[in-house]
């Protein structure tokens, strides 16, 4: 059981701040997915909670306890990095080992504990090669049995795939999901990757420059966005955001001209659709000329020029047409997000 309360957080160095009022309770057994790009506190947020860097300001519980001055071995957390930071002079089976070792663990449970958890990363037939001698992706999959080993009430991992190449890093995801529901231990998960954050989240929580932007389930973050970051950060390829302006319903800009929108916003907005929920309809209201176009197996996503703009749409993957070609496009005003033009805010 470990409920994590981060209320009202912050770092700073000097006048520079890495993270800004960080506010939020994790639940016990929740797999909570810190995402955002490079640099905006995402691992730093995560530090603190492991202990290995000094809150500013607020307060860090673990269980209703206050840990802020609590060192980092009396957390009961247990990291796994992107470097996998294995003891290259020992074995898999003592790598593992390892925690239990320096925990003064009763060592007649050691054996037993460390093979279930080589088992449950699937390292039963390695025990005995040193980390030389395995893959980058078995290298990882021992940091995370060592993590497993120590049954800690929490897990912190830091991008713990981004060192492994495209295959292997959607089978280990896999198998950190996997684990998770088998483990039902509390996790906080860093990523700059968000079909990580999307696979794996029961919450994500984007960040952008030290800051909070949104807090939800990876269905509520890609469905309702709270603004034009989360729009562009969620979802691949990106959602088309247009800038215009609305009256009476109607949405215009980037010769483009969508009815049907909400009657009451009368002023500059950003208009934000995804690639799938447009249609390269013959009966579109607006037409543009095709800008690139990108067969990927299942479909094909065309990228138009409307007006200044760049924008996608998912068409079939049998859609064929030459680059200048005049486009018919349909986006119909039910899959419209709206923003404010300014603040980028949504306005729905
Ligand atoms: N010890 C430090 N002193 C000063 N600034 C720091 C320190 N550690 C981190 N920062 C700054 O704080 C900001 C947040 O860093 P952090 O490592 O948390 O980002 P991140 O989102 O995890 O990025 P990445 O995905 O690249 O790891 C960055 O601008 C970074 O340069």
């Amino acid at each position: 059981m470990a409920e994590i309360q981060l209320k009202n957080i912050s770092k700073r160095w000097g006048s520079f701040v890495g993270v800004q009022n960080f506010d939020l309770t994790i639940a016990d057994k929740e797999f909570l997915v810190l995402l955002g790009p490079s640099g905006c506190g995402k691992t730093t947020t995560m530090r603190m909670i492991a202990g290995l860097e000094d809150v500013t300001e607020g307060e860090i519980t673990i269980d209703g306890r206050t840990v802020n001055d609590l060192n980092p071995k009396d957390r009961d957390v247990a990291m796994v990095f992107q470097s996998y930071a294995l003891y290259p002079n020992l074995d898999v089976y003592e790598n593992i080992r390892f925690p239990l070792k320096v925990r003064k663990i009763d060592p007649s449970t050691h054996d037993e504990r460390v093979k279930r958890a080589a088992e449950m990363v699937e390292l039963t037939d390695f025990m005995h090669r040193r980390p030389a001698e395995l893959s980058g992706g078995q290298r990882q999959r021992v940091a995370l049995a060592r993590a497993i080993v120590r049954e800690p009430n929490v897990f912190l991992m830091d991008e713990p795939l981004s060192n492994l190449d495209a295959k292997l890093r959607v089978s280990t995801r896999h198998q950190i999901k996997n684990l998770s529901h088998e483990l039902q231990v509390t996790t906080i998960y860093v990523t700059h990757d968000q079909i990580e954050a999307m696979t794996l989240a029961d919450r994500v929580v984007v960040m952008s420059n030290g800051v909070v932007q949104q807090v939800g389930t990876p269905t509520d973050i890609y469905d309702r966005p709270a603004n034009t970051f989360v729009a562009s950060f969620i979802g691949s390829p990106a959602m088309n955001l247009l800038e215009g302006e609305i009256s009476g319903g109607t949405f215009t800009g980037q010769n483009v001209s969508i009815s049907g929108l909400s009657s009451k916003l009368e002023s500059n907005v950003t208009l934000g659709f995804r690639a799938e929920d447009a249609t390269l309809d013959p009966n579109g209201t607006s037409s543009a000329p095709l800008y690139s176009l990108e067969l990927l197996g299942d479909a094909t996503i065309a990228t138009l020029k409307l007006g200044g703009t760049i924008a996608s749409v998912r068409a079939g993957k049998e859609y064929r047409a030459e680059i200048g070609d005049h486009t018919a496009v349909h986006i119909p005003p039910e899959v419209c997000h709206l923003f404010d033009a300014t603040t980028g805010e949504r306005l729905d």
